[in-house]
This record gives structure tokens, C-alpha cells and sequence, in this order.
């Protein structure tokens, strides 16, 4: 079987292209659409998102702002610094990128961001409006897994999938938009037993561990579509995904690529989530 690589870079960069001229039609109205990213600490990997969260909202002609707060900051002053970001209207869009230093509470932090300005999706309020049904920001990851999904036509009615992984931003929300087009959903976590046989049913198989090449050729079912959420990096520093993505070549029928295949899509789906927030 020929295996299709979802290019996710290129459909973000196709979504890009049309986001600019909401842009500028916005920026006519003298509404610009404005985002305010807070990053805290050193994180390698969190300062390479953050700037190419800056980078791309400045390409697309965004008000950028990035708010760079020392690692030792105290919640008090953090909560604060959210607070003059939720009162300045030229922002449209907040968000706080994660993982925050051990002191700080992630989840006050979080609901102190008003949940109208929240992009990431992640506000209690919108959490819930979320598992409701209702209108809400989204968690930009899995939301730029259903565009993919979309994009190469991938029919979910029915199907079988199952979601590696329980986290917040990825796994449970990934579940229920799979659960939300009619597929059969399973979650499966580090305490699943037969992981292996489970994977093997899945018609759609998202990899969300965070372990390097966890999931190999054995665990993939012919023909099945796999996303690969993995970031994580090799013994040899190289950028690498949660799946085999060699081992799966001849196995699936489609596969998203690490890196170019979901990353790209999650800076996408914020981008435009500020814009829908400006309009
Ligand atoms: N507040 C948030 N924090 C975090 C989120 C989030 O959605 N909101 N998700 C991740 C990190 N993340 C965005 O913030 C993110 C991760 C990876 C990529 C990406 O484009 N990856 C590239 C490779 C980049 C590299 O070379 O390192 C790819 O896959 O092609 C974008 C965004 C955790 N925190």
C-alpha cells in the first residue's frame, strides 16, 4: 500500500495565505486583530513556539506582543500582568504558553485569562461550552488535526479510532471532536493494557505520548490513518515524533510527519482563533 504523507505545513501555509486577507479587511474596519503571547522562563522549546507564533502573526500583518517574564516571577505578578492584557482592547487574544514553572498554578492562571479572549481553548468556560456543544475557542492542536483530517477527506463516520494519550490540550479534546464526527473512540493511557492489540482495531490512530517512536509497524492496522502528535527529541537531538514513521511506510494509508505535519497546524488554528475573536 502506498502511504499518503499529510502535509501539514502546506496546508498551514494555504490557511496562512487566506487568513492574510481577513487581515487586512479587519485592519480596514481599524480593527486589527491583535495577540498577546506570555511566555515565562527559558524553555528552549517554548522560546522556539513563541517566536514562531511572533514571527507568523507578524507575517499575516497581526498586532503581535510577546510578554517575556523572568522563570522566578511570583503567580501574584503573573496573575497581574494577565489582568492589563485582559483590559487592552487591541488585544484580542491571550495566551500563556505551557509548561509554566512548578510554583505557579497552571489552572488559576489559566481561568485568569477572560475566557472571550482565551485562544488556546483552554478556559474552564470554554472547556465546558466545548464538551457542551456550544460555540468556544478550541484546543488548537486537535482543532488543526480535524483540518487535516478534513483536507485529505478522511471519513470518521464509524470508524474506529483510537487517541494515545489524556491530556488536556491534546488526548481528551482530540477524543471528543473525533466523537463529535460519529467515530467510535477509544483513549487509551500509560496504564491501558494490550495497547498493542487496541491499536491494532484502529481504523484512525492519534499517537499523543510524548515517547519517541513508541508506536511501531506492529501496532498499526493496514490501511488505518495515523497522526502523530510527538515532539520529542533522539538520542542524537533530531526532532522526532511518537510513531515509526519509516515502520508505518507500506502499513497506513495516511500519515502526518514529524516535523511539517501537526505542529504547524496548532500555530495555524490560534492564528485563527485571534482572527475570529477580532471579528
Ligand atoms: N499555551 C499553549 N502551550 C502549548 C501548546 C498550546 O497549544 N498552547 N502546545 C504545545 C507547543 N506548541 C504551541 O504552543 C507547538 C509545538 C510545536 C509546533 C511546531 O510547529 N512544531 C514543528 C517543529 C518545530 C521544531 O523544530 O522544534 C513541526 O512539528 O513541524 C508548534 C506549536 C505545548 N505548549
Amino acid at each position: 500500500m502506498e502511504t499518503i504523507i499529510m502535509d501539514g505545513k502546506g496546508l498551514a501555509k494555504k490557511m496562512q495565505d487566506q487568513m492574510k486577507e481577513q487581515v487586512a479587511a479587519l485592519t480596514a474596519e481599524g480593527k486589527t486583530p491583535g495577540l498577546c503571547v506570555i511566555l515565562v522562563g527559558e524553555d528552549k522549546a517554548s522560546q522556539v513556539y513563541v517566536r514562531n507564533k511572533e514571527k507568523q502573526s507578524e507575517a499575516m500583518g497581526m498586532n503581535s506582543r510577546v510578554v517575556r517574564l523572568a522563570a522566578d516571577i511570583s503567580e501574584a505578578d503573573l496573575l497581574a500582568e494577565v489582568e492589563k492584557q485582559n483590559q487592552d482592547d487591541s488585544m484580542h487574544g491571550i495566551l500563556v504558553q505551557l509548561p509554566l514553572p512548578k510554583h505557579i498554578d497552571e489552572q488559576k492562571v489559566l481561568r485568569a485569562i477572560r475566557y472571550e479572549k482565551d485562544v488556546d481553548g483552554f478556559h474552564p468556560m470554554n472547556v465546558g461550552n466545548f464538551f457542551l456543544g456550544n460555540e468556544s475557542a478550541l484546543p488548537c492542536t486537535p482543532y488543526g488535526i480535524m483540518k487535516i483530517l478534513e483536507e485529505y477527506n478522511i471519513a470518521l463516520e464509524g470508524k474506529k479510532a483510537l487517541v494515545i494519550g489524556r491530556s488536556n490540550i491534546v488526548g481528551k479534546p482530540m477524543s471528543i471532536m473525533l466523537l463529535n464526527e460519529n467515530a467510535t473512540v477509544t483513549i487509551a493511557h500509560s496504564r491501558t493494557k494490550n495497547l498493542k492489540e487496541l491499536a491494532k482495531e484502529a481504523d484512525i490512530l492519534v499517537a499523543a505520548i510524548g515517547r519517541g517512536h513508541f508506536v511501531t509497524a506492529d501496532f498499526i492496522k493496514e490501511g488505518a490513518v495515523v497522526i502523530d502528535v510527538g515532539m520529542n527529541r533522539s538520542a542524537e537531538g533530531k526532532l522526532i515524533g511518537d510513531v515509526d514513521t519509516a515502520g508505518a511506510m507500506g502499513i497506513a494509508s495516511h500519515i502526518t510527519p514529524v516535523p511539517g505535519g501537526v505542529g504547524p497546524m496548532t500555530i495555524t488554528m490560534l492564528l485563527q482563533q485571534t482572527i475570529d475573536k477580532a471579528k
